[in-house]
């Protein structure tokens, strides 16, 4: 049979790390696809850049477009990032009856309604295995594996750089800055790092994972969203004191009156699973109702592992080219009709433990007069710290870790402490992962 022609849009650290893998497992993976693959055409932006791979039997240029209408190419991979030339490259290579891979999560969450409706039509798959998590395949594991169950939640670590940041921060005493710059030199970083340390990548991230988990559209825009530029280190500190370490996790969960979306900073108990999980390495839980807790960790960025996610699905789709459209795995893992609008809660509902960090001038009372306010609202307590700050000798600092409830009764009870003629400006306030493990 014919070798089946793959041409590349870009080829930075995915689509080396691609190219290098495909020549290095080649012949292991035509036995397990049955057929050869080829990568016969690349774009690139300068041709005359040395590459990470060997290019030697790649047809290298500039013209993106001019692969997507290659009649000669069966599927494309669009590893060059962004939501626009990205978009209008996919599009067109689903009009010209190409299959896609991907792993640019930027648009799959943006974009992801329109392209899969296009390619639905078309009778083509796009696959974006990469696009969340890296090498780890919670895709295939949510869309297929766990296909029987109601799934009740998903949380998870899922972005490699905020993980690193926040791991050198703990353990190498090394500043935000400088774990920053180090995480890009490693290729961790998105170009913008600030959708790194913003969130806004891990919102890419959870918006596939909710739409595939819940059996909703991408809802991207209606994500919760908060990074990790504010973390204290007086926080990190007070929390570990308390059993908790702070992490940066993506949770997508079912309540009766709508799903939760949200990312943000997140005390995490130090001997829950995800609180081991350091530097760049990701992972993610996911709670089935038949199946219980399910964990997958591993690489979530990097060369290696993010194109073990790009030729897995290039396997997948030369084994499936033949198969009748309608028997293939639906895109957002139910079929496409069965998507149900369910609101996106915002974060006054959210349901979770809170830890939130008050500075009060150090009377007798004002202690009482915090747990009487939680007490008013409903709010248990899970442990109380109390500290000296480091300046404002007469003052105290007075950290608490309350129980479930849900957000709107803790405003109020933050609403009523930051009233209080003792209590200084700028209470901090984090959520607290409350999911077993
Ligand atoms: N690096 C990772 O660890 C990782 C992990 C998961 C997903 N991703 C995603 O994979 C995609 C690629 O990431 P990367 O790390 O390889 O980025 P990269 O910056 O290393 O590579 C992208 C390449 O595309 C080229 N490019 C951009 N526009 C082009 C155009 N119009 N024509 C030709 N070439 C063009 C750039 O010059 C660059 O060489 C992104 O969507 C990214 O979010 C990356
Ligand atoms: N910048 C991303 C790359 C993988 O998607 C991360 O750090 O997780
Ligand atoms: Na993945």
């Amino acid at each position: 049979m014919e070798p089946v022609k793959v041409g590349i849009l870009g080829l930075g650290t995915v689509g080396a790390g691609a190219v290098n893998l495909l020549a290095r497992n080649g012949a292991e993976i035509t036995r397990r696809a049955g057929r050869d693959i080829r990568f016969t055409r690349a774009a690139v932006r300068d041709t005359s850049k040395a590459r990470e791979c060997s290019t030697a039997d790649i047809d290298i240029g500039t013209d993106c477009h001019a692969i997507v209408a290659d009649p000669n190419i069966d599927v494309v991979i669009e590893l060059i990032g962004g939501d626009t030339e990205a978009f209008d490259l996919v599009m067109a290579a689903i009009a010209n009856g190409k299959h896609v891979v991907t792993a640019n999560k930027h648009l799959i969450a943006l974009r992801g309604n329109e392209i899969f409706a296009a390619a639905d039509e078309a009778g083509v798959v796009v696959s974006f295995e990469a696009a969340v998590a890296g090498g780890i395949p919670i895709i295939k594991a949510i869309r297929e594996s766990l296909a029987a169950n109601h799934i009740e939640w998903v949380a998870g670590i899922i972005n490699g750089t905020g993980n690193f940041i926040l791991s050198q921060m703990v353990f190498e005493n090394v500043s935000f800055d400088e774990a920053l710059a180090d995480a890009q030199t490693r290729g961790f970083a998105e170009a913008d790092p600030t959708f790194d340390v913003e969130g806004i990548d891990a919102a890419h991230k959870l918006a596939i994972l909710g739409s595939i988990a819940f059996g909703i559209p991408l809802s991207f825009d209606k994500i919760f969203t908060q990074g990790i530029r504010d973390i204290d280190s007086d926080d990190i500190e007070y929390c570990a004191e308390l059993g908790y370490r702070i992490k940066h996790l993506g949770i997508a969960r079912r309540q009766d009156i709508g799903v939760e979306m949200r990312v943000h900073p997140t005390l995490v108990s130090e001997k829950a699973l995800l609180a081991s999980v350091e530097g760049e390495k990701n992972a993610i839980m996911v709670y089935g109702d038949a199946v219980g807790p399910t964990v997958y960790y591993g690489a979530g960025a990097g060369a290696g592992p993010t194109a073990s996610a790009v030729v897995a699905d290039l396997i997948d789709t030369v084994r499936m080219i033949s198969v009748d459209p309608k028997g293939r795995v639906p895109h957002l893992a139910f079929q496409p009709d069965e998507l149900t609008d369910e609101p996106i809660l915002g974060s006054e509902n959210f349901e979770c433990g809170h830890y939130f960090r008050v500075q009060v001038a150090d009377q007798i009372g004002v202690l009482a007069e915090i747990t009487r306010a939680l007490a008013d609202q409903q709010i248990g307590i899970e442990a109380i710290l109390q500290k000296d700050p480091p300046t404002e000798e007469d003052d105290a600092r007075v950290m608490i870790v309350t129980k479930p409830a849900r957000e709107s009764s803790l405003n109020k009870v933050l609403d009523h402490i930051r009233a209080l003629p003792y209590t200084r400006d700028g209470i901090v306030h984090m959520r607290v992962a409350q999911f077993e493990d």
